[in-house]
This record gives C-alpha cells, structure tokens and sequence, in this order.
C-alpha cells in the first residue's frame, strides 16, 4: 500500500523534561479531513506544533511526509515541504494590510508549485474582499481567523495543520469558517487536520476522529462509530 500522506510512529515529545506526548500512532490520508479531539491539556497543541517542529521537545519516534523523514528540517523547511500550522492565537501582524498578511503565506510554497494569486484567495475567501486594505489590528477574532486560514493555504500545502480555529467565536461565525473549510477540503482536496473542543464544527468539516487524552491517542474511528460509543465523551472530552 502507498505511504500515507503524514504517518507518525511512536513519537514521545514534551518540553524541557517534561513529557507531554507518550508514542503516539497516527497516519493521515492525501485528500482527508481529520479532527483531533481532547480536553484542556491533553496534547493537542502540542502534537501540531511537534509535527512541524516549533516549540517541543522530540525525545523518540518518527514524522514521516510522504515517505520522507522531517526530523532533521527545521519549521521553515517542513512549511516548504508542504506542512502548515494556523496556530490557536491566529499571529496577524497588526501594522499591515490583510492583503499583506496572507501574502507573506506565499513564501512557503514548495519548490516548483506557484502559490496562489491574490484573486484565487478572494474566490476562495470573499468575506474578506470588503477588508483587503484594512490593518491587521482592525479586525474581529473571526476576520482574524479567517485571514490566517487564507495565508496558511496561498502557498498550496500538502497537510493544513488547524489548531481550535473557531475557538472564542461567535456561533455565526463558526458556520461561515466552517463552510469554508468544507470548501477547502471537499472542492480543493485539501488535507486538513483540526484540532478543537467544538464538536458540531468538528463534526462538520472532517470525516474521522481521534482522541487524545494525557497525551496519548485514545480512539480513533469514523463520526458514526463516535456516535455508536456515548460513553466516549464522557470520558475523554469536557463535554
Ligand atoms: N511551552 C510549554 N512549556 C511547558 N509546558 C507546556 C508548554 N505548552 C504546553 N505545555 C503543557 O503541555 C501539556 C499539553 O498542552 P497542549 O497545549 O498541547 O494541550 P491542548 O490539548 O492543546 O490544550 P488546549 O485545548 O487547552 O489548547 C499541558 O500540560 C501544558 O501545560
């Protein structure tokens, strides 16, 4: 069988000396979408940011892209081999433009792919044509958000790493990324993984489910045998 697109083996990272992520196994299709699920603290964060390599601490296991081992490349260089994390604070710079801020996502483009064109992410985004010229620091969370999904896809990614992405945001908002993550994924094949404690959008924008709890992967499995297991998020999410 073809490798998957991002297959993780055994990996333990943590901080300093301590220990978050304990051999965690997962594999992540080319055209799927993925939630990761788990309460405060459970690893999630910390499992986006040690697969693109910026913050933890790997102390074993494997990253493999496509076949291709990340360990040795740095965060730069897994962005330019197709990894890209929308991180849970969003990172807008706040004294340039809209347009600016998701240009600057270009520079992660692989080698040989041509990043997207400004008029292809306000196809893709036109809730945020009426804001192009407006500054960073003049944006609602939801703008903000939606600013740091576009520049995360302008460079094309192979995997687009979500971490919360609707976290804080009010229910109509969450509809809106919602749709436009869907879009993403079902109209474009974007891989995506999403982490988030919000289960109606998670539900919404992937196919499958894993649960992380103290920082090991618990369950995995499709939204309808999710569904078949009530017990599930009593013990695993806060819900
Ligand atoms: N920079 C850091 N230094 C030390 N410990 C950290 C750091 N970041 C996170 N941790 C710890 O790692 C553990 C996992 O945190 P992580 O942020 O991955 O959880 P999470 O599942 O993403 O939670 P949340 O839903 O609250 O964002 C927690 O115990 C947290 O306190």
């Amino acid at each position: 069988m073809a490798d998957p697109l991002l297959r993780i083996e055994a990996l333990h990272s943590g901080y300093g000396d301590a220990a978050v992520l304990h051999g965690i196994d997962l594999a992540i299709e080319e055209g799927s979408a993925v939630a990761l699920l788990g309460r405060n603290g459970a690893g999630k964060s910390t499992l986006l940011k040690t697969i693109l390599n910026a913050g933890p601490r790997v102390t074993g296991g494997r990253i493999t892209l496509d076949g291709r081992d990340m360990g040795p490349l740095a965060p730069d260089a897994r962005a330019r081999a197709g990894l890209m994390l929308v991180p849970e604070d969003r990172r807008i710079f706040p004294h340039i433009t809209v347009a600016e801020n998701i240009a600057l996502g270009a520079h992660a483009a692989r080698p040989g792919v041509k990043p997207m064109t400004m008029d292809e992410i306000w196809a893709l985004f036109p809730a945020l044509v009426p804001f192009a010229a407006r500054a960073g620091y003049a944006l609602s969370g939801g703008q903000q958000q939606m600013v740091a999904v576009a520049r995360g896809v302008i460079a094309r990614p192979r995997l687009l790493l979500l971490d919360e992405p609707v976290e804080g945001l009010a229910p109509v908002i969450v509809d809106q990324m919602a749709g436009e993550i869907r879009r993403l994924h079902r109209d474009h094949g974007l891989t995506v993984l999403v982490t988030e404690q919000n289960l109606s959008f998670a539900r919404a924008v992937t196919d499958q489910v894993h649960l992380i709890d103290s920082g090991q992967l618990v369950y995995s499995g499709s939204w309808h045998e999710f569904d078949a297991d009530p017990t599930l998020k009593a013990r695993y999410l806060a819900v």
